[in-house]
């Protein structure tokens, strides 16, 4: 219906993730600074599950829908999607995805923190165990193949790692599919040198938390400099930012390529 507005079209909806994703956050700050929440626009709380079946619908009936999308995620390889240019920058440029531990931790299981200062892939690596996991591999053998497949990688990874002999290790994820393949590839790794890891996935804001609060010994999962910077903010100087594990990460507002007209986050008030 290229002749309709969209807003209509879709409910004035974008569908969005699990509420304390940061990308939640930024795409509520996005309403208001492109003036779109006085045009009725709204952000539709799910998770990232609904969010990808929804969209899969919607492309499958070539009906049009915005949604908050990311990469690395394996829905821009699945479908033929486009970030929406975003003028006022409210996503930021391309995120880094930061390893992040407890204080202490440095002193008290230096093995681990070494892991955390060598541990590095990039996306089409991660892609591998997330088109892994999402073609039905669990995490878990997903994890376990992608290290007999990459050995170099792991010895690189595993470089200077003390035994861990059988010290308990707790691993802070958010269940989006980039995080379940970086914290089940990290406990592999460590369980090879002996750590028990214990990995526990729990919403963003909870996931910063435990690492603050040492809960967690660290978190592979941190987006920054734009998408976690409320959270960054919030718990300056309770944790430690170790290293920087993938790079060219990016967030926004995502549509199918079949809707010609829409390129740009202000196309949205059209
Ligand atoms: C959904 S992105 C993987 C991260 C975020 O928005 O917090």
């Amino acid at each position: 219906h290229p002749e309709e507005k969209l807003g209509p079209q879709i409910n004035y909806t974008i569908t969005g993730i699990d509420a304390g994703a940061g990308i939640m956050g930024n795409t509520q700050t996005a309403l208001e600074k492109y003036g779109l929440k006085n045009h009725n626009w709204q952000l539709q709380t799910s998770s990232t599950a609904a969010m990808t079946t929804v969209l899969g619908k919607a492309i499958k009936n070539k009906q049009p829908i915005v949604v908050t999308g990311w990469v690395p995620h394996w829905m821009f390889t699945k479908y033929k999607l486009k970030f929406l240019k975003d003028p006022k920058m409210i996503y930021g440029k391309s995120e880094n995805i930061h390893s992040i531990s407890r204080l202490g931790l440095q002193k008290d299981s230096p093995g681990v923190y070494t892991f955390l200062k060598n541990f590095s892939w990039n996306t089409s690596q991660i892609s591998e165990v997330m088109f892994a996991v999402n073609n039905g591999t669990s995490p878990q053998e997903a994890a376990k193949s992608y290290l007999k497949k990459h050995p170099d990688q792991v010895k690189k990874w595993l470089s200077n790692v003390s035994a861990g002999k059988n010290k308990k290790i707790t691993i802070a994820y958010v269940a989006w599919d980039s995080e379940i393949a970086s914290a089940n590839i990290a406990k592999e790794v460590l369980e090879k040198r002996g750590y028990q890891v214990d990995i526990r996935a729990m919403e963003a804001q909870p996931m910063w938390t435990a690492v603050a609060t040492g809960a967690a010994d660290f978190s592979l999962s941190a987006w920054l400099p734009t998408t976690h910077a409320v959270y960054a903010h919030k718990f300056k100087g309770k944790y430690i930012d170790v290293h920087q594990n993938l790079h060219g990460a990016k967030t926004g507002l995502a549509v199918p390529t079949y809707m010609k007209n829409i390129n740009s986050i202000e196309d949205l008030k059209t």
